[in-house]
């Protein structure tokens, strides 16, 4: 089979050396005309979509390769540059500032660009057979540029929930760097396939060999080498790369733009560049080597091409590639080359994110939980789930428990939507993106917030390129874009939309949510005041706003001294959280000095403490009680703690939280509502076990939340809560919480009374990678000077820096 790129190779030009070179314009192709069409459709294909990232370490250049994709797909004129703050998806005003990303900016473009006349039927058909890349066709690209510093780890991790690909970027002299293997190994957790891409190649300094052996032994995998440099005579200027897959040379001429490339057979290759070619035929050996260690379908392939690695084509290759990435567990990692700032290799790196990078329908069933049950979407859609009554809110509702259990009304779900960003742009309020997972959301739906139990209005759509955006009238299933002016939903709500514009979605629909992201506690914080008093309802709703748009921002209030608390993941978070606050937002406030959120801990346990509630509330008889005992628990050890014994007829649930662990010990309730000890109803009407357990819980977790030294959050403690039938009986849920509250506090204070609330300080376990040579005097500053401890070095296998 002869591979068709999808390039228009203009007729050689005899150059003055007699070497004959081919010059192409990247997806000229685009500029034939065709006979028969395919019918032009509205929305966008979900098989001709890619929600694809860009991770990487700080400065690794996200954003100069993302300013190129854009630029290249025709979405923007001109090539925007990080150092004079020209940018498109760096567009906040502190990110311009600094040249750094600080939030996600998801854009939408095409690639390649749409053409002028339709696609022809051929050339579809050709794609969906085989014999052409997908690139051929023009795709939908939703791009989403995350930030790289460690204190915007939450803002990565929620975008990477979204997305079905990523593409990470190294930088060629720096290799592997520490941010690069954590948002890889974060990537990998929500099992995303990745590309890598080796850019900054044309700095003094750049290893693509060593890099490519970082990838193997740093990033777990094996480097699906796809693409070479081509240095100038051999070790010179970086000039272009040579295709693996393609067997081609393709050279970008200096100081172009990086739009006209000229492209080299394996045999013009030969002629002008020996060593380049025969460097890329040991690649290619390489490849199909790699390949055929994954994949089966490759080793027929070889076979069938007489075992010549050259002959393999190139199609059977991409397949090969997409099999294995594609594949659950894949260790396979496509490596591709290149220098964005000097305009080389972006675009194969984006062929390689259409051919390589999977569809959305490609990737597995999304997570969602209903209560405590956890299911895949598409298996609830088909009805696989069948809830117990126990685990339903029926009872909550007045409802009488029924003894069959409720299979969802699936069927009744018209959209499905994760909200996982909230922005406040200054021209159209506030923008909440979204990525549908099921059905479609219309414009006018109503969505209900299943993690607010509100419903609003979607009555503006929009699909957002960078800062611009077009009115749309839906988002389908697999889509990302933006509800504009919605007035609750939160970063990580669940939106659904039910036929018929229910306000509430039938039971159990109304609580089904999308696998949330923990958001990690706070280590920094710092008050915040309004500079007059008149101002502080107005910092007050920006606050609000802002905390919408960063679930990693807490805001507290100091109880006795009325302080507003502002707390962060680390001194840049809070940083930029003052400055989109009082820059962005204008709000007339002023933040105090940043300080670190210790903790206290307790060092004895206590004795049992018991509160009684025992009165008439609105003409109802109420009595409850809850006993609590505390003693010291160390989060290290949590796997092998137990819960504590408890006598036979009692039943223990525990929930860890915050370095705290809760246990709850109630009786063995039997299905009648009664217990071992007591033929009475134990439990009343309105009340179910798992809401009695939920309201002890937070009402412990409320009496954790400010200790009694110096009213910093109290951390590593065990508290146990015990309900003790008949004294403990008919309380309503919030009664019952606010015991378990001041049971809590109780046991609290009678530990802090023996031994005092000692605290505890922040530490971090960083790994420090450094060059040999400088490993003495960083050792000696972490521990002179910054009062820190390097507890072990190590040599990093097949690479000269320790750790
Ligand atoms: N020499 C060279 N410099 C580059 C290249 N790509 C990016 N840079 C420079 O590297 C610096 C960082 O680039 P960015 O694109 O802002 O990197 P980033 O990964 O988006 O950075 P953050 O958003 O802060 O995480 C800028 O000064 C770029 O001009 C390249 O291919 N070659």
């Amino acid at each position: 089979m002869t591979l068709k790129p999808h390039i228009v190779l203009l007729p050689f030009q005899k150059k003055s050396s007699g070497v004959p070179i081919s010059r192409i314009k990247w997806h000229s192709l685009l500029s034939r005309t065709y006979v028969t069409h395919v019918p032009p459709s509205n929305a966008p294909q979900v098989a001709r979509t890619r929600n694809i990232g860009i991770i990487a370490h700080i400065d690794a250049g996200k954003t100069t390769t993302t300013e190129r994709m854009l630029y290249y797909s025709g979405y923007t004129r001109r090539i925007g540059d990080v150092d004079d703050g020209s940018t498109v998806t760096d567009f906040l005003p502190a990110e311009r500032a600094r040249g750094i990303t600080i939030q996600s900016a998801a854009i939408t473009f095409e690639w390649p660009q749409k053409p002028s006349e339709p696609e022809s039927a051929d050339l579809v058909e050709s794609v969906e057979s085989g014999t052409e890349p997908k690139s051929a066709l023009s795709h939908h690209i939703n791009l989403i540029d995350t930030p790289g510093h460690a204190d915007f780890t939450f803002e990565v991790r929620r975008s990477l929930r979204i997305l079905d690909g990523a593409v990470c970027i190294l930088d060629g002299v720096a290799g592997v760097e520490a941010q690069t293997e954590q948002v890889w190994k974060q990537a990998g957790e929500w099992s995303i396939p990745r590309i890598v891409y080796v850019n900054k190649l044309d700095r003094d300094g750049a290893a693509f060999g060593r890099t490519v052996k970082e990838v193997a032994s740093r990033l777990a995998g094996w480097p699906a080498v796809c693409q070479i440099p081509w240095w100038e005579g051999g070790e010179g200027r970086f000039t272009g790369v040579a295709d693996v897959v393609n067997l081609r040379g393709l050279l970008y001429p200096k100081g172009g733009d990086g739009k006209v490339i000229r492209v080299f057979t394996l045999q013009d290759l030969e002629k002008a560049n020996p060593k380049l070619a025969s460097e890329l035929k040991r690649a290619r050996i390489a490849l199909v080597e790699l390949l055929s260690e994954h994949d089966d379908t490759m080793v027929d392939t070889f076979l069938e091409s007489n075992e010549d690695h050259l002959a393999v084509p190139a199609m059977a290759i991409l397949s090969s590639l997409r099999r294995c990435l594609l594949a659950e567990n894949n260790r396979v990692i496509p490596l591709f080359a290149g220098a964005s700032f000097r305009n080389i290799g972006v675009q194969p790196l984006l062929d390689a994110t259409v051919n390589l990078l999977p569809e959305p329908r490609e990737r597995p069933d999304s997570e969602i939980s209903i209560g405590a049950t956890k299911i895949g979407l598409q298996d609830l859609l088909i009805g696989k789930l069948v809830l117990p009554n126990a685990d339903s809110q029926a009872s909550k509702r007045g409802r009488k428990h029924s003894a069959t259990p409720s299979v969802p009304p699936a069927h009744a779900l018209e959209g499905c939507a994760l909200a996982f960003k909230v922005v406040n742009d200054v021209r159209k309020g506030v923008l909440v993106y979204i990525r549908i997972y099921s059905g479609s959301i219309h414009r006018g739906a109503l969505l209900y917030n299943t993690n607010l139990n509100v419903s609003e209005k979607a009555t503006t759509l929009l699909r957002m390129y960078a800062s611009d955006s077009l009115p749309v009238q839906s988002i389908e299933a697999g889509q990302i874009g933006v509800i504009a002016g919605l007035k609750h939903a939160r970063t990580g709500d669940t939106l659904i939309a039910c036929y018929g514009s229910k306000v509430v979605p039938p039971e159990p629909l109304d609580r089904l949510q999308l696998r949330p992201i923990e958001v990690p506690p706070p280590v920094f914080f710092a008050s915040i005041e309004p500079n007059s008093l008149r101002e502080e309802k107005d910092m007050q709703e920006k606050l609000a706003l802002l905390l919408r748009e960063d679930p990693s921002l807490h805001v507290t209030q100091d109880e006795d001294t009325g302080q507003i608390l502002l707390s962060g993941m680390g001194e840049l978070h809070l940083e930029i959280a003052r400055d989109r606050l009082v820059n962005d937002l204008k709000a007339k406030a002023t933040m105090g000095q940043i300080e670190i959120g210790y903790r206290e801990t307790i060092l004895h346990p206590s004795e049992a403490m018991t509160k009684i509630y025992d009165r008439e509330t609105a003409g109802q008889k109420g009595k409850a009680g809850c006993t609590a005992t505390m003693e010291p628990y160390n989060t290290t050890e949590s796997q092998s703690i137990e819960p504590p014994p408890s006598p036979q007829d009692l039943e223990a649930w525990s929930h860890e939280r915050d370095g705290n662990l809760v246990t709850v010990l109630t009786p063995k309730i039997h299905q009648d509502n009664t217990s071992h000890s007591s033929k009475d109803a134990l439990l009343s009407p309105n009340l179910t076990l798992p809401d009695l357990r939920t309201a002890y819980l937070n009402g412990a977790l409320a009496a954790l939340s400010r200790g009694p030294g110096k009213s910093y959050q109290v951390r590593s403690v065990h508290v146990t809560l015990t309900l003790h039938p008949p004294t403990h009986l008919f309380g309503t849920e919030s009664t019952i919480s606010a015991l378990a509250h001041f049971a809590t506090i109780a046991a609290l204070k009678d530990s802090a009374s023996k031994g005092g609330t000692p605290l505890m300080e922040p530490v971090m376990d960083v790994t420090i990678s450094v060059d040999e040579a400088s490993l003495g005097p960083v050792v000696h500053d972490i521990s002179s000077s910054r009062g820190g401890h390097a507890i072990r070095t190590a040599r990093r296998r097949g690479d000269q820096t320790s750790h």
